[in-house]
C-alpha cells in the first residue's frame, strides 16, 4: 500500500482565513494536536508576517515535536532570514509562476522569476534548511516553465516541489493528468496544494496522488483562504477508504482535532461537514435508522469511531417507531405498544410544527405519556451574576443536592456573565459527578434586544451525552436552565 505524506497548513493557509488570527499559545496548542495526529509536516506560519507570528513559530520549534516544522517564505532572503530566526526545519518557498501573477503581481519576466527563485533556494540550502519549492498558481502556468523551475531547483538543492492550485481551477481529470506529466519529468518528490473554490479540493488532491504526487497540503476542517483548502480529514479518510493509500495519521483523533481548531479559530464546523460534522453519522429518517439497526453498513460507509466521531440517532418528523424504540432502549426506558405509539405520535406532531426534538424534549414527552413527574436531583436555589464595564464577570450559585439534602455553594469568574454562571455551576457540581460541557450554542429567535434566545447545550458524563435546548428572553436564564436540566438528565 503506497504511503502519502501529510503536509498540514492549518497554521499558515488555514490561519489566512479572513478574520482569523491566533495567539502564539493558540498556535502551539494546535501544533501539539497536529503532532499527536502524526501529520508529517506542520507549516507553522509565515515567519515574516509579524513579531507575534515569529514568537508562535519559535514556541512550536522549541517544543521538540516529531513533525517537520516549516515556514512559508517568499523567494526573498528577508523571509528566509525570518524563518531561520525561528529555527524551523524547512521552508515552503513559494514562487508565482503563472503569466498573470508574474506580470501583474511581481512585475517580472519568467527569466527573472526563475533567477530569483533559484537564488532563494540556494540561500535557504546554504543555511541548512529543507526546501519545498512551490509554484504558486501552477495550474494556470505553462507546464514547461513549471518543469524547468523544478528541475533547475533540484540542481541547486531543492528537496521537494509543490504544485499549487491557488484559485481552485483544477478538475479531478486534469489533476491526475497534470501530476502524471510533472512526476514523469521531475525527479524530486512532488506535493499538491489545492484550494476549494469549486468544492473540488479533496477530489483534486486525491487525483493528484493517483497521478503520482506523494505529499498533500491540507488543513483541518478545510479552512483557508476564500473557500478554503483541501480538508485534512476528508483527504486522509478518502485516500485510505476509497483509494487504498496509507498515511501516518491517527484517524481516530480527527474529530477531536477538528473541534480544537474550530474552538481556537472560532469557525464552527458545519453540521454536514464530511467526516467530522455532527451530522456526518447522524440519522433521522425512519427507513435509514431501521436499516442501521439491522446493519450499520446500510447507511454508513465507515464506522464513526474510525474518525473519532459518533453515531447520533435524531428523533423528529421523519422518525419511525424502530428509531424511537432504539432510543428508549438506550435510555433504559420500558414502554408498552400503546405508550410507544403515543410518544411516537407526539414526536410527529412536534415535527409537523417545525420543532427540533432534543433529548430533553423527548424526556418531557416520555414523562407526560408515562405520567411520571420530573424528579430533580439538583435544584438551582440561588444565582447571582455581576457584570459591567469595570468588573470581571463573576457569578455565585447555591444548588440544592436534594438526595443528600446539602447545599453546594460556589463562585466563579468568566469571560462574560454566561461563562461565569456556567463556571460556577460546573464548580458546584464537580463534587457530585464528572459532567463536562461539550458544546454551547445560542440562536436568536426574532430580532431586537428583547428577542427570545434559544440556548443549546451538550453535556457529557462518561460516554453519555445529552442535548438540551432552552429559550428565554434572558440569555443567562436560558443558559443556566439548559445546563441544570442537562445535569439532572445525566444524574437520573
Ligand atoms: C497564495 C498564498 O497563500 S500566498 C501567502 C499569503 N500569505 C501572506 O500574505 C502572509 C501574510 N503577509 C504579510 O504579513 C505581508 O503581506 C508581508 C509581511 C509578507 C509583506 O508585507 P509588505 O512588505 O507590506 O508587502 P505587501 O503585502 O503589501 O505586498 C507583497 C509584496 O510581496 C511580493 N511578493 C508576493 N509574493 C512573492 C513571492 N512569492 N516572492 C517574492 N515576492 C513576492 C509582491 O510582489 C509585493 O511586492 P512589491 O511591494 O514589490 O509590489
Ligand atoms: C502557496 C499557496 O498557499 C497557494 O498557492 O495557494
Amino acid at each position: 500500500m503506497k504511503k502519502v505524506r501529510i503536509f498540514d497548513t492549518t497554521l499558515r493557509d488555514g490561519e489566512q482565513t479572513p478574520g482569523v488570527s491566533l495567539t502564539p499559545n493558540d498556535k502551539l496548542e494546535i501544533a501539539k494536536k497536529l503532532d499527536e495526529l502524526r501529520v508529517d509536516v506542520i507549516e507553522a506560519g509565515s515567519a515574516i508576517t509579524s513579531k507575534g507570528e515569529r514568537e508562535a513559530i519559535k514556541l512550536i520549534t522549541k517544543e521538540g515535536l516529531d513533525a517537520e516544522i516549516c515556514s512559508f517564505v517568499r523567494a526573498l532572503p528577508v523571509d528566509i532570514d525570518a524563518a531561520l530566526e525561528c529555527d524551523v526545519d524547512s521552508v515552503h518557498l513559494v514562487v508565482p509562476t503563472s503569466p498573470i501573477h508574474m506580470k501583474y503581481k511581481l512585475r517580472k519576466t519568467e527569466d527573472e522569476v526563475l533567477e530569483s527563485a533559484l537564488k532563494a533556494v540556494e540561500y535557504a540550502k546554504d543555511h541548512g534548511l529543507i526546501v519545498e519549492l512551490s509554484a504558486e498558481d501552477a495550474t494556470r502556468s505553462d507546464i514547461n516553465f513549471l518543469i524547468k523551475l523544478f528541475n533547475e531547483g533540484e540542481k541547486v538543492g531543492a528537496d521537494r516541489v509543490c504544485v499549487c492550485d491557488t484559485v481552485g481551477v483544477l478538475t479531478p481529470q486534469k489533476s491526475q493528468e497534470l501530476f502524471k506529466k510533472i512526476t514523469e519529468n521531475v525527479n524530486l518528490p512532488v506535493s499538491v496544494h489545492c484550494h476549494n473554490d469549486f468544492g473540488m479540493a479533496t477530489a483534486n488532491t486525491c487525483s493528484a496522488i493517483l497521478g503520482g504526487a506523494i505529499q498533500c497540503h491540507v488543513t483541518v476542517n478545510g479552512i483557508g483562504e476564500r473557500a478554503g483548502n483541501a480538508s485534512l480529514e476528508e483527504v486522509v479518510t478518502a485516500l485510505k477508504v476509497l483509494y487504498g493509500y496509507k498515511t501516518n495519521v491517527r484517524m481516530e483523533k480527527l474529530y477531536d482535532v477538528s473541534r480544537v481548531v474550530s474552538r481556537l479559530m472560532k469557525i464552527p464546523v458545519p453540521p454536514n461537514k464530511a467526516i467530522v460534522g455532527d451530522n456526518a453519522f447522524a440519522h433521522e429518517a425512519g427507513i435509514h435508522v431501521d436499516g442501521l439497526i439491522k446493519n450499520t453498513e446500510t447507511y454508513e460507509p465507515i464506522k464513526p469511531e474510525m474518525v473519532g466521531n459518533r453515531r447520533r440517532i435524531i428523533l423528529g418528523k421523519h422518525s419511525g417507531r424502530k428509531a424511537l424504540k432504539y432510543k428508549l432502549d438506550l435510555m433504559g426506558i420500558k414502554v408498552n405498544e400503546e405508550q410507544l405509539n403515543q410518544i411516537y405520535n407526539k414526536i410527529k406532531e412536534l415535527g409537523d410544527l417545525g420543532k427540533y426534538i432534543s433529548d430533553a424534549d423527548l424526556l418531557a414527552i416520555i414523562r407526560e405519556v408515562l405520567g411520571k413527574d420530573i424528579e430533580e436531583k439538583v435544584k438551582l436555589d440561588e444565582l447571582t451574576v455581576v457584570s459591567g464595564n469595570k468588573i470581571t464577570p463573576i457569578a455565585s450559585v447555591k444548588l440544592h443536592h436534594i438526595g443528600e439534602d446539602i447545599f453546594l455553594i460556589e463562585t466563579a469568574y468568566g469571560v462574560g456573565p454566561v461563562d461565569a454562571a456556567i463556571n460556577a455551576i460546573k464548580k458546584a457540581i464537580s463534587g457530585v459527578a464528572d459532567i463536562k460541557l461539550e458544546e454551547y450554542r445560542v440562536e436568536a429567535i426574532g430580532g431586537g434586544t428583547d428577542a427570545l434566545v434559544e440556548v443549546i447545550v451538550k453535556l457529557r458524563k462518561g460516554s453519555e451525552i445529552v442535548e438540551v435546548r432552552k429559550s428565554d428572553v434572558d440569555i443567562i436564564r436560558a443558559s443556566v436552565n439548559a445546563v441544570m436540566e442537562g445535569i439532572n438528565m445525566l444524574l437520573s
